[in-house]
């Protein structure tokens, strides 16, 4: 068995890595941390955990992490690069849900996320954990950050179109449009008026329109993948929802020869967690509700060399705690797609 703490679990990715980790039957989850709830039983927190966890949650300063083979970090940006490099000189292998290993260059790091980073050493040994254009790093790996929600489902949206077109040009990539929606589990549990059922409720917006910190990491994973610099306006939004993403994803045809549907299915064809539509499919979050999907469809509706890509995830799932078990079997070698969900809870 894996022994396994988790750092923030009274959160939403930290008791959704729970309730996925309890069905796992190579992990034994050890330590789960709160530094408001520590003392408290964590059953008692999550009822929906009982006859699951028999444990307490402990101070984040617990030697018991030390005696862990993986830690997951599922607190706010800035906690995990703090504790990193000691849990790393133990020998214990770690995986961030936040973003302080995302990017490899610290300056725009800092740009982004507004603090100095407290171990850009380690920027260059980290690996992207979005095991579909990583796989083999992950499996090799000591220190994974795992990849944004956001940034899962575009980037999963448009990597058939920009990978496989890149030489021949299939799309314009300095033109790639990402209307994005995301309900309210993914800005976390802590207590916020911009939250409140009431403000949130019966209302529908954009924010962050003139900048949000996933799009410089969107922009290195295409680049990543391609080799090649693209340009994309990423607009964000927020729905009245618990879970889920949806990605509305423009793009502009350069060549109008290839089969897109044929591009997707053959892209896709082995991965596990990425299931592209038949046909142009609308596509409804509910339908990844709780799994680690991504569900994809591709159409040109107009035939006028607009392509219209659309990609769901639940954000709590593939967008964190599931893509994190998934980076988790990688790295010990198990099967990729042990104790992750892919029937959705509908309705
Ligand atoms: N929610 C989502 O959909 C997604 C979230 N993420 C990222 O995952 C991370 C966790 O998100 P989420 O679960 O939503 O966040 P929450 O706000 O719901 O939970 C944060 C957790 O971290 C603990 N915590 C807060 N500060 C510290 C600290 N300084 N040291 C140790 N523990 C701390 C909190 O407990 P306590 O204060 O008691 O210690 C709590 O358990 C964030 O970085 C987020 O950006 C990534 C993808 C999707
Ligand atoms: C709805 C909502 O507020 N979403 C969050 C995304 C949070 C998140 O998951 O941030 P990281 O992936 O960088 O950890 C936001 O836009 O800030």
């Amino acid at each position: 068995m894996i022994k396994v703490g988790i750092v923030g679990g009274t959160g939403y990715t930290g008791s959704e890595l729970l309730r996925l980790l309890v069905h796992h039957p190579g992990v034994a989850v050890s330590v789960v941390t709160s530094r408001a709830d520590a003392g408290t039983r964590v059953d008692a927190m999550f009822p929906q955990l009982r006859g699951h966890v028999e444990l307490e949650f402990a101070s984040p300063d617990t030697p018991a992490l030390s005696d862990c083979e993986l830690v997951f970090f599922a607190t706010p940006n800035g906690t995990a690069m703090q504790h990193a490099p000691a849990l790393l000189s133990a020998g214990v292998r770690v995986i961030d849900l936040a973003a302080d290993f995302r990017l490899d260059q610290v300056e725009v790091w800092e740009h982004w996320y507004g603090m100095t980073h407290a171990a850009p050493s380690l920027l260059g040994e980290a690996v992207y954990g979005l095991p579909e254009i990583n796989r083999e790093a992950i499996r090799g790996a000591r220190l994974v950050a795992n990849p944004g929600c956001y940034p899962t489902a575009v980037t999963l949206g448009l990597l058939p179109l920009l990978e496989t077109g890149a030489e021949a040009g299939l799309v314009d990539k300095d033109r790639l449009i990402c209307d994005v929606k995301s309900g309210v589990t993914g800005a976390g549990r802590k207590a916020s008026t911009g939250l409140l059922m009431a403000e949130v409720g019966e209302s529908f917006k954009a924010y962050s329109v003139s900048g949000h910190r996933h799009q410089p990491e969107i922009r290195a994973n295409l680049r990543r993948a391609t080799g090649q610099e693209v340009g994309l306006t990423f607009v964000p939004h927020l729905v009245p929802m618990a879970r889920g993403i949806e990605a509305t994803l423009y793009a502009f045809l350069t060549d109008d020869r290839t089969d897109l549907q044929t591009l997707y299915e053959q892209r896709y064809a082995d991965e596990p967690f990425v299931d592209v539509m038949p046909s142009a499919a609308a596509l409804e979050t509910r339908s990844v509700r709780g799994t680690n999907l991504c569900r994809l469809s591709v159409v040109e509706p107009l035939g006028n060399g607009v392509v219209v890509v659309q990609s769901v995830i639940d954000n709590l799932v593939k967008g964190a705690a599931g893509q994190a078990v998934q980076n988790m079997n990688l790295m010990f070698g198990l099967d990729e797609a042990l104790a992750l969900p892919t029937v959705g809870l509908v309705p």
